[in-house]
């Protein structure tokens, strides 16, 4: 039996470690009574959404990194002295305690970077306490459910130095009956999609973007759908039914706030034609999933667009609109925005106000999609909140670079672990408005 005591914080510490792209990022470790060790670090964003929490940070600046340390100094000195003797199973007192401690609405005294960082890392040392998993810690027995994944396999937008205007085009291996089996038809694509690209464009063509993704020499969005589907034929596989496709758009990062213009394959497009040009997509590719399709304040376009989108069985995914905010979130289901929203921890800063988005979208039968950051580190965190929330759907990258495999193979691990109890829903996670349907004990 476990004591009360043993799940007592004992220290907190905060400390300086690089991400993915070579930034400097700050890393929590948290420490019980019982002898548990929870670590977590802050990834970063490369297109940040507008209402983001801010992070103490500062790019490009490797170790002299001064908002780093801040941040470092914020866990070392004010709030490890305030969680020190609390019982870290009290996730949602602690994190109460951390908004409170910082006292604003964007997080911006103690930084959402150190805050996430913290949080996680509270999680993490209770589950440990416990000799749990954290998706086991989280989810308990409804725990069982393997994220169907979304693999950016071609990186365009801010993650890449090429000319496409969409930011993410994704595989979704939705044929599989496993996430194992989902993992080879979707290195089986990639390394088809290589191959054709070096025949295509030559070597250069197969340089990565920030997420692992080819960043090849494409202008026009059509052409990296194109390559995503011949590369699915080529691997044997049928597109539209073991994989299918989804986009991050990222619509702000080339909405011309000024004119109210979108700037895409060299074409100016108001709302309206903004609106025309993805259906077009969606009636041309099988695409199931749009992420961020419009400008991040445009609540209104978002409904129209998604009415559009559901008529055709596609997710529409609102990332920058939401920032992983509940308020923003509950403005969404309000107008009906969309029927997914994409839950970053760091883009809110807490677990438990991350834990309260995907219930909250869960309750308005919308989907959550558990995501990583373009800037990410060896933690595997968010592995175990896709399986512990039982959201079905997880987006981390592409199936290379060690960040971004991190993560897949400790859902390799996690599937391995619940054996006969893992479940991998497929295609039924993809459909708009539709409950998520598991299956029941009696078959
Ligand atoms: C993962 C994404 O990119 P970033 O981390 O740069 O916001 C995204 O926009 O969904
Ligand atoms: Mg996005």
């Amino acid at each position: 039996m476990f004591s009360d005591e043993a799940f007592r914080i004992i220290d907190v510490r905060g400390r300086m470690i690089l991400d993915s792209r070579g930034d400097p990022t700050v890393e929590a470790e948290v420490v019980t009574e019982g002898g548990g060790v929870g670590r977590a670090a802050a990834p970063a964003g490369a297109s940040r959404g507008r209402h983001e929490a801010v992070e103490l940070r500062d790019e490009g600046r490797a170790w002299a990194g001064r908002g780093v340390e801040r941040a470092v100094n914020v866990i070392n000195s004010v709030i490890a002295p305030a969680l020190i003797g609390l019982d870290s199973r009290k996730q949602r007192e602690i994190d109460a305690l951390l908004c409170k401690l910082d006292g604003t609405h964007e997080k911006r005294i103690l930084g959402g970077n150190s805050i996430v960082a913290v949080s996680l890392a509270v999680a993490k040392a209770a589950a440990a306490t416990a000799g749990l998993p954290l998706y086991r810690y989280l989810g308990g027995p409804g725990a069982y459910v393997m994220p169907v994944p979304l693999l950016n396999i071609i990186n365009g937008g801010a993650h890449a130095g090429n000319e496409l205007s969409f930011q993410e085009f994704m595989i979704v291996p939705v044929g599989a009956d496993s996430f194992r089996e989902a993992m080879r038809i979707a290195v089986e694509v990639y390394k088809a999609l290589r191959r054709l690209l070096i025949e295509k464009y030559g070597k250069m063509a197969v340089n990565v973007g920030d997420e692992g993704g080819f960043a090849p020499p494409m202008r026009e969005n059509r052409e990296a759908l194109s390559a995503l589907v011949d590369a699915t034929k080529r691997a044997g596989y049928e597109p539209g039914v073991d994989v299918v496709y989804a986009l991050d758009v990222a619509a702000s990062q080339f909405y011309n706030e000024e004119r109210g213009v979108y700037i895409v394959d060299g074409k100016e497009l108001d709302r309206e034609k903004m609106i025309e040009y993805l259906v077009s997509i969606l009636d041309e590719f099988p695409v199931r999933s749009v992420e961020d399709p419009l400008y991040e304040e445009d609540f209104e376009g978002f409904a129209v667009f998604t009415r559009e989108a559901s008529k055709r069985g596609v997710l529409v995914v609102g990332d920058d609109l939401y920032t992983t905010n509940p308020e923003r979130l509950e403005r969404g289901i309000r107008v009906g925005a969309t029927t997914a929203v994409l839950v970053k921890v760091n883009q809110i800063g807490t677990l438990t106000e991350a834990l309260e988005v995907v219930n909250m979208a869960h309750r308005a039968g919308m989907r959550a999609i558990i995501s990583h950051r373009s800037g990410e580190t060896e933690d595997t965190t968010i592995a175990h909140l896709a399986v512990g929330l039982g959201t079905g759907l997880i987006k981390t990258g592409a199936p290379a670079r060690g960040e971004r495999t991190a993560k897949y193979n400790e859902l390799l691990r996690i599937e391995e672990e619940l054996g006969g109890e893992a479940f991998y829903p497929g295609e039924t996670v993809l459909r708009p408005g539709e409950p998520l349907r598991y299956p029941s004990l009696l078959g």
